[in-house]
């Protein structure tokens, strides 16, 4: 698992952060009350269905929601940087690039069709006020040979003259060229293939920790975060029910959805027979429960309280668990 190299890289504390998107039904919490620590140098991973919140959580680490979607709640703190979520205009537009890069989807195409590369890179670092053009192109070289890539060519490219795996390592580059410490990967091997999926892990894991980064990886394949992540959270109705060291919240779960997720992949059990998948649906903004447990629903642990009663996000010991069933068993 990646160490940071340096003792340089800013820690992130996300506290009781709430971000609510406009709906013909009022306003709905895609993320609700969310408290979070990336460790300074470590890889945090956030895993969860399709619709649990985890790219709206990501996007508010840069302040970057955007309508109909807005944080209603909450703080991002970042070593060094502050409180995100009162930023706006140019300082934001800073912060974003030359302190957190952002990688987008793998599957997305987040490149410029009509430029090269190298004129989107040039137009990155104009943004950013670069005047070592030169310096930038050297720079963002170097990272693209780091990661198998021949970076001159790759400079020289259109999107359409590149890979899926190549796209992506392009992403990685100009998330990481201007310097930035703080690093978000959003699905970053969602749409690759196997190998180039186990290509782009080994890389990232390289780069984190040749460049003492702080790193977010968001993804709803387990595999990707058990490759990675230091730390592991499961998000669930845009709560986070589970958080801790990604060891042993795989090895010995203790939130039913956590284990519902680890029982339906069948990589992680061995025998594919043995993989079962979670039975119902993740809720959706309109029908995640208002008040109560947001899993009751699929839940087979339910009990009278967690009708009623959200499930506060306990410690024991490294884990948070946020479950009432989890609560009763440890004070059994
Ligand atoms: N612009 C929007 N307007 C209204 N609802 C939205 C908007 N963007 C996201 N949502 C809703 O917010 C919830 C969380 O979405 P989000 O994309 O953050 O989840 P996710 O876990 O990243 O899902 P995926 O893995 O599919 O990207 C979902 O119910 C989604 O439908």
């Amino acid at each position: 698992m990646a160490q940071a190299t340096t003792g340089q890289a800013p820690g992130v504390r996300v506290d009781g952060l709430t971000v609510v998107y406009k709906t013909p039904a009022g306003e709905l919490p895609a993320v609700r009350d969310v408290s979070l620590t990336l460790e300074p140098g470590s890889i945090t991973g956030i895993v969860g269905e399709s619709g649990s919140g985890k790219s709206t959580l990501a996007l508010s680490l840069l302040n970057a929601v955007q309508p109909p979607g807005r944080i209603s709640a909450g703080s991002v703190e970042i070593d060094g940087l502050g409180d995100v979520v009162g930023f706006e205009g140019e300082r934001l537009r800073k912060a974003r690039g030359a302190h957190i890069g952002y990688v987008f989807q793998a599957a997305q195409n987040s490149l410029n069709p009509l430029k090269t590369v190298g004129k989107q890179l040039l137009d990155l670092g104009r943004s950013h006020g670069v005047e070592d053009r030169r310096g930038l192109l050297r720079e963002a070289q170097e990272l693209l040979g780091r990661m198998g890539l021949d970076g001159a060519r790759v400079l020289d490219s259109y999107q359409h003259e590149l890979s899926g795996g190549m796209r992506q390592r392009v992403g990685i580059m100009l998330a990481l060229v201007l310097n930035a410490q703080v690093v978000v990967l959003d699905e970053p091997t969602t749409a690759l293939d196997m190998i180039t999926q186990a290509n782009i892990l080994k890389i990232v894991r390289e780069v984190h920790a040749e460049r003492g980064l702080t790193t977010l990886v968001i993804t709803h394949d387990i595999g990707v975060v058990a490759e990675v992540a230091d730390r592991l959270a499961v998000m669930y109705g845009g709560r986070l029910v589970e958080q801790g060291p990604t060891r042993q919240v795989l090895g010995d779960p203790r939130h039913p959805y956590t284990k519902g997720l680890i029982k339906a992949i069948p990589r992680l059990v061995g025998d594919i027979d043995q993989a079962r998948a979670l039975p119902g649906r993740p809720p959706t903004l309109a029908t995640v429960p208002k008040a109560g447990c947001v899993f009751r629903e699929r839940c087979a642990l339910r009990m009278d309280i967690c009708d009623t009663d959200d499930p506060a996000a306990v410690a024991h010991g490294p884990r948070i668990v946020a479950c009432h069933a989890v609560k009763v068993k440890e004070h059994a």
